[in-house]
C-alpha cells in the first residue's frame, strides 16, 4: 500500500569511536512502517506507534495494506484522496509519497502489475488535486519494488511555491561562493570567481532594491531541474523569467558571516522568516568564529538547520574527518539535541528531506564549490524542501514590513513577508502601528513577488506593495499591514518567558537591550521579572516595555533579546495594556520615522554597503571585536554614538540600551544599565 514517507527516531547513542559510528547514515531514517497519511505531527515522536491511517473518522476504512492503492473501492479512494490532500496542505502544496509500503506488517514491495495499478490510482488522485506526480526513486524490497514520488501542486505561470533559506556561517566558509555556484551554474576557481557573479548581480539594483540582507533566488521546474539561466553578457539573472519557469523558488537570505554584522544576521533570522537555515562550515577551518553563534540563533528561533561542509576538494582527509566529528559532537550536545545525518547519495536526500521537518534531524552535506562534488545532492534536497508556513487563505491577512522604498513614478513601496491569509490588489489593509499606536486604512495599489507583478499573495510568500497616499517616512521596519477584521492593537508592554544564553554579569530590572521579534527591532526595558536577577542559563518571566513606540505583537511569538554579547531568547506569553503611551525618553512621539534607506556605500570587497554596513564601516579601525550599537536605527542613538566615539577608546560606541535609560535610572554594575566601560569590555 501507499505510504507517505515517515521516519522513526533511530534511538542511536552518541558514537565515540570512528566517525562512521558517530554520524548517522540517512538510511536509518527510512520509514519502517507505512500508512497512508499517518499523522506524525509531534516532531518529538518519530517512533509514534500508532501508524494507522489519517484522521479518526477514516480509521474504519482500511488503507493500511500496501495493496490499498491497487484497486480501492469508492470509499477507500475518497479516504486516500482526503489524506493526500491533508498531507499536501501540511506540506504547503507538496509531499513525498511512497508506493509499495504498508503499515500492516507485511513485507514491503509490489510486483509489476500491482505497482502499475497503484501508480495509476495515485496519478488519478493527483489529477483530482491538480498536482504533478514526479518520480524520485525506485528500490527493491523483500516483496518487490517500492517507489517514492514527489507530489506537488500545479502552479500557474505567475505562481510558484516559495521556500526561504537563511544562509549563515563564519567568514570564508564559502557562503557567497556556494550561492554564486547554485544560482549562476558555474563552478568556482577557489579564488573568488563564483562570488564575483553574485556581487555583480547584487549591484545591478535594477529593482531599486538594496537590502541589508541579501537575497538570491534559485528556481526549479516541475522536473526538479534548475531554471536559472544567467545572461551570457553581464551574468545577471532575470528574476521574472526564473519565477515564470519555476514551480518552486528557493530564496536565499544571505546573511553576513562576520561578527560585526551579527545585528543584521539576527534581523535576517527573525525578520525574514526563514523556513530553514543552511549553516556553512569550511572543512579546513572547522567549527570556528560565528558558527556556534549562528547555530544557536537558528535553534533559539526553532528554525530547522542543515549543514553544508565546503572546500572538501582542498581539505586533507584527516582534517575533514576531524571537522565532521566536532560537528556531530556539537549537534548532539545537550544544547542542540540534533541527530546529525550524513547525506551521501540520492536515497539519503529523499530520506533526509522527508524527515527534515521533524526539526531533530540535521542533514550534513559535504561539497566542493570548485569540483562540484555532491552539488547535485544539495540541489535535489533544496528542491524537496517545503515551506513551513501554512498558506490557508481563509485567515485574516497579516503582512510584516521589513523594508521601505521610494520608487520614482510609483511612490511608497513596502516589502516583507505575508504571515497568513490572502492579500489581493486593491484590498484595504490597516497599516501600523504609528508612534501613537494607531493604524490607518491603506489601499494596495500594486503587488510584486520577486520583482514580478501579481494580483495576490498568500501566507508564506514575500512581496512588495505600492501603497497609496502615504509617505515613506511614516513607515518603519516592524510595522504591519493587517486585515481590518483583526482590529489590531499596538502594545507597549508585554510579558515573555526568557532564557539567558549569555550574559557576563547579571541582568536586573531596568536593564535595556534590543528586542528582535519578527521584523521588529526596538530597544525594550525590563520593568520587572519573577527573579531578582538573571545570569547565564537562567529562565524567567519578564515584563518588558518598548522605549520608543508601541508594536504589533502576538502571544507565542519568538524573540531574541540582545545587547552586545548578551543574548536571551524567549516567547511572548502575555500582551499587557499600558496607560502610559509616551516613549521612555519622554520626548513627544516622533511622527516622522527615520528613513530606512541610505545611499549605498561601496565596501572594501566591492559589495554594496547597506545601512547596517555603513554604520559598521563608520567605526574606527580596531573596533572589529565590538558589536554594533544596539540602537543604530535610532537617529538619537546615532548622535550619542558619534559624541561618544572619541572617548570610548577601543572604538566603543555607546549602545542604545544606555542611551534610552529612563529618567532617574541608576547606572549600576548589576547591568541595570551598563556603563560605557562595561560595554566596551563585554
Ligand atoms: N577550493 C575551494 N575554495 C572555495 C570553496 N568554496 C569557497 N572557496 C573559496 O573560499 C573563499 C571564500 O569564499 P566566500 O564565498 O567569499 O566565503 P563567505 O563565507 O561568503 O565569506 P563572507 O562573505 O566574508 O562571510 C573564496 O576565495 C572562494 O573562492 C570550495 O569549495 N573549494
Amino acid at each position: 500500500m501507499a505510504s507517505l514517507a515517515a521516519g522513526h527516531e533511530p534511538g542511536i547513542t552518541a558514537g565515540t569511536g570512528a566517525l562512521a559510528d558517530a554520524l548517522v547514515p540517512a538510511s536509518i531514517f527510512a520509514p519502517d512502517r507505512g500508512g497512508c497519511g499517518e499523522e506524525d505531527d509531534d516532531d518529538e515522536c518519530l517512533e509514534d506507534g500508532d501508524m494507522t491511517n489519517g484522521k479518526p473518522e477514516d480509521r474504519r476504512i482500511d488503507c493500511s495494506s500496501k495493496l490499498a492503492l491497487v484497486s480501492p473501492n469508492g470509499e477507500q479512494y475518497d479516504s486516500l484522496l482526503r489524506q493526500l490532500r491533508d498531507r499536501m496542505e501540511e506540506g504547503c502544496g507538496e509531499t513525498i509519497y511512497v508506493v509499495g509500503m504498508g503499515s500492516d506488517g507485511s513485507d514491503w514491495g509490489l510486483d509489476e502489475t500491482d505497482m502499475e495499478a497503484s501508480v495509476a490510482t495515485v496519478r488519478s488522485m493527483c489529477e483530482q488535486l491538480d498536482s504533478d506526480f514526479i518520480p524520485l526513486r525506485e528500490r527493491a524490497e523483500a516483496a518487490g519494488m517500492v517507489r517514492d514520488y514527489l507530489i506537488r501542486r500545479r502552479v500557474g505561470e505567475l505562481d510558484f511555491l516559495e521556500v526561504r533559506v537563511a544562509v549563515v556561517g563564519n567568514v570564508d566558509a564559502g557562503k557567497s561562493t556556494l550561492l554564486g555556484v547554485l544560482t549562476h551554474g558555474e563552478l568556482d576557481n577557489g579564488r573568488g570567481f563564483a562570488r564575483q557573479k553574485l556581487f555583480r548581480h547584487k549591484h545591478e539594483m535594477e529593482s531599486g532594491r538594496t537590502s541589508s540582507v541579501g537575497n538570491d533566488i534559485l528556481g526549479f521546474d516541475q522536473e526538479g531541474q534548475v531554471v536559472n539561466k544567467p545572461d551570457s553578457h553581464g551574468g545577471s539573472l532575470d528574476w521574472t523569467k526564473i519565477c515564470e519557469k519555476s514551480s518552486k523558488v528557493i530564496t536565499f537570505i544571505d546573511l553576513a558571516g562576520h561578527e560585526k554584522y551579527l545585528k543584521t544576521t539576527v534581523f535576517g533570522m527573525t525578520g525574514h522568516l526563514p523556513d530553514f537555515c543552511m549553516l556553512m562550515v569550511g572543512s579546513n577551518a572547522g567549527i570556528v568564529g560565528m558558527t556556534k553563534e549562528h547555530l544557536g540563533l537558528a535553534l533559539a528561533l526553532n528554525v530547522p538547520v542543515f549543514v553544508v561542509v565546503t572546500k572538501i576538494d582542498m581539505c586533507p582527509a584527516n582534517i575533514l574527518q576531524e571537522t565532521l566529528k566536532l560537528l556531530q559532537r556539537l549537534l548532539k550536545s545537550p544544547g542542540c539535541r540534533k541527530i546529525p545525518v550524513l547525506v551521501q547519495n540520492k536515497d539519503d536526500v529523499i530520506v533526509a528531506a522527508s524527515n527534515f521537518s521533524s526539526e531533530r534531524m540535521c542533514p550534513i552535506f559535504q561539497i566542493s564549490n570548485v569540483t562540484g562534488e555532491n552539488m547535485d545532492l544539495l540541489k535535489m534536497f533544496l528542491n524537496l524542501l517545503s515551506s513551513r508556513t501554512s498558506y490557508r487563505d481563509d485567515q485574516p491577512a497579516e503582512f510584516q514590513i521589513d523594508d521601505t522604498y521610494s520608487v520614482p513614478g510609483v511612490g511608497t513601496v513596502v516589502s516583507g513577508t505575508t504571515l497568513r491569509g490572502l492579500i489581493r490588489l486593491n484590498d484595504t489593509m490597516l497599516l501600523g502601528p504609528d508612534p501613537l499606536g494607531s493604524f490607518i486604512a491603506i489601499a494596495v495599489k500594486s503587488i510584486h513577488r520577486k520583482r514580478m507583478p501579481v494580483k495576490e499573495v498568500r501566507g508564506g510568500q514575500t512581496a512588495s506593495f505600492a501603497l497609496k497616499k502615504i509617505k515613506r517616512s511614516s513607515i518603519r521596519k516592524g510595522m504591519v499591514m493587517v486585515s481590518p477584521k483583526l482590529n489590531p492593537q499596538a502594545t507597549w508592554e508585554f510579558e515573555a518567558e526568557i532564557l539567558v544564553l549569555h550574559h557576563p554579569t547579571t541582568i536586573s530590572p531596568r536593564y535595556q537591550a534590543m528586542v528582535h521579534c519578527g521584523s521588529i527591532r526596538q530597544t525594550a526595558t525590563i520593568l520587572s521579572m519573577n527573579r531578582d536577577c538573571l545570569r547565564t542559563g537562567d529562565k524567567a518571566s519578564v515584563h518588558f516595555r518598548f522605549i520608543k513606540t508601541p508594536e504589533y505583537l502576538h502571544c507565542d511569538q519568538r524573540l531574541v533579546f540582545r545587547e552586545g554579547r548578551t543574548k536571551a531568547v524567549g516567547t511572548i506569553t502575555k500582551l499587557l495594556h499600558s496607560t502610559n503611551n509616551m516613549p521612555s525618553n519622554s520626548k513627544p512621539p516622533q511622527i516622522k520615522m527615520q528613513s530606512t534607506k541610505k545611499v549605498p556605500l561601496r565596501k572594501e570587497d566591492g559589495t554594496m554597503a547597506t545601512t547596517d554596513d555603513a554604520a559598521t564601516i563608520a567605526q574606527p579601525a580596531g573596533s572589529s571585536t565590538l558589536q554594533l550599537g544596539e540602537g543604530d536605527d535610532d537617529p538619537q542613538i546615532k548622535e550619542v554614538n558619534k559624541e561618544n566615539k572619541p572617548k570610548s577608546g577601543g572604538g566603543g560606541r555607546r549602545r542604545g540600551g544606555q542611551r534610552h535609560k529612563g529618567k532617574g535610572q541608576n547606572c549600576t554594575n548589576s547591568m541595570a544599565a551598563p556603563s560605557p566601560t562595561a560595554t566596551a569590555n563585554s
